[in-house]
């Protein structure tokens, strides 16, 4: 149980990767500063985060069992709180989705937008209503560089990241008003279960409905990039960590927050161009016409990312 000095952390998707480390970070507090109750849909997996938060568990950390994805399950986790009273909703539960679309089922990009998306808004629309008669509290939302920007072959989740910077955007005005603050995490890539998953899954798919060019963009150009891209620029999820507790206890908490100086110059293009032509033309040069080149120029750019586009972030440090 919280005592009334420290702050109610409640995190989704703590089975494994950022949500994980966050939790355990926030629990081992030197200042014991908070309480988290660290979520998950299915507490069969919880033995990771039990271990990972050693003395903490039972004390600064307890368990509750959530999926985002269902109504009866959000409502039973936050009506089971003291007064249903939060200080810090962490937004962090997600899932990944890449290949082409012609092999991708309505279903399964449903899916992407029911977790990562509405999940969101079920969760935010059950605790901000308690925030806005409170006058305090702050949500945070784990969006990714993807929400900023598209990537080829990752189209929905780009789209349910988009969404989700569009809903927050909108919603954070207002929030204002009652003092309750919306921050937004924007991590690149972060090796986590996320990556192992986006490897298992093109292992294990054939790509019916997609035509051999487009598959082979896919398998032979596009991949081998990205796995490139992870191991150059790649954060540990608990950098992640780090970044979000900082957001956590800034006196004015910044609305966005990158994680990543090395991925921020990428995201720069965008802001550099506003017909978005930029972005679009140095991402197909980068993909179709480098080619093995790529590697090198993104180790190039680790070195030479400047000074100014670092300070834009939020250093894990
Ligand atoms: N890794 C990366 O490169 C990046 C990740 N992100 C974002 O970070 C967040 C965390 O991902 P990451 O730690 O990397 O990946 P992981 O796959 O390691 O963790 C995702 C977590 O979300 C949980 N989850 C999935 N669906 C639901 C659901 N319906 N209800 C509750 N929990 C659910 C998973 O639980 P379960 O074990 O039950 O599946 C798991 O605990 C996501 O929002 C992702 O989009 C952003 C930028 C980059
Ligand atoms: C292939 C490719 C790219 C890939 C970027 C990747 C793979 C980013 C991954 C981000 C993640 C995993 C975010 C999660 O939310 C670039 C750099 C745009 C340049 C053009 C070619």
């Amino acid at each position: 149980m919280a005592s009334p000095e420290q702050k109610v952390v409640l995190i989704t998707g703590c089975s494994s990767g950022i949500g994980l480390r966050m939790a355990v970070m926030l629990a081992k507090d030197e200042k014991k500063r908070y309480h988290v109750i660290a979520t998950m849909r299915d507490l069969k997996r919880k033995d990771k985060l039990v271990e990972a938060a050693g003395d903490a568990y039972g004390k600064t950390l307890s368990l509750a069992v959530l999926d985002v994805c269902n109504d009866e399950s959000v409502k039973q986790c936050i009506n089971g709180i003291k007064n249903r009273h939060i200080d810090v909703l962490v937004n962090n539960a997600g899932i990944g989705l890449v290949g082409p679309i012609e092999s991708i089922p309505i279903e399964e990009m449903k899916k992407v937008f029911e977790t990562n998306f509405f999940g969101v808004i079920r969760m935010i629309k059950e605790v901000m209503p308690d925030m806005k008669k409170r006058r305090g509290g702050h949500i945070i939302v784990v969006s990714s560089v993807m929400g900023l920007q598209g990537v080829v072959f990752n189209d929905v989740y780009a789209a349910s990241k988009f969404a989700m910077e569009g809903f927050c955007e909108s919603l954070a005005v207002q929030l204002l008003k009652f003092n309750v603050i919306l921050s937004l995490i924007e991590p690149g890539p972060v090796h986590t279960e996320f990556e192992a998953k986006m490897i298992q899954d093109v292992k294990q798919k054939e790509y019916p409905g997609a035509d051999s060019d487009t598959v082979h963009y896919f398998k032979n150009v596009y991949l081998p990039s990205s796995v490139d891209i992870f191991e150059a620029f790649g954060q540990t999820p608990d950098d992640v960590a780090k970044c979000t507790k900082k957001v956590i206890e800034a006196s004015r908490p910044r609305f966005r927050n990158l994680t990543n100086p090395l991925y921020t110059p990428i995201v720069a293009l965008k802001y550099a161009d506003e017909t978005g032509g930029l972005s679009v033309h140095a991402f197909y040069h980068m993909l179709f016409n480098m080619g093995p080149l790529m590697h090198v120029s993104m180790v190039a750019m680790k070195y030479l990312t400047c000074g100014c586009l670092r300070r834009r972030t939020i250093s894990p440090n």
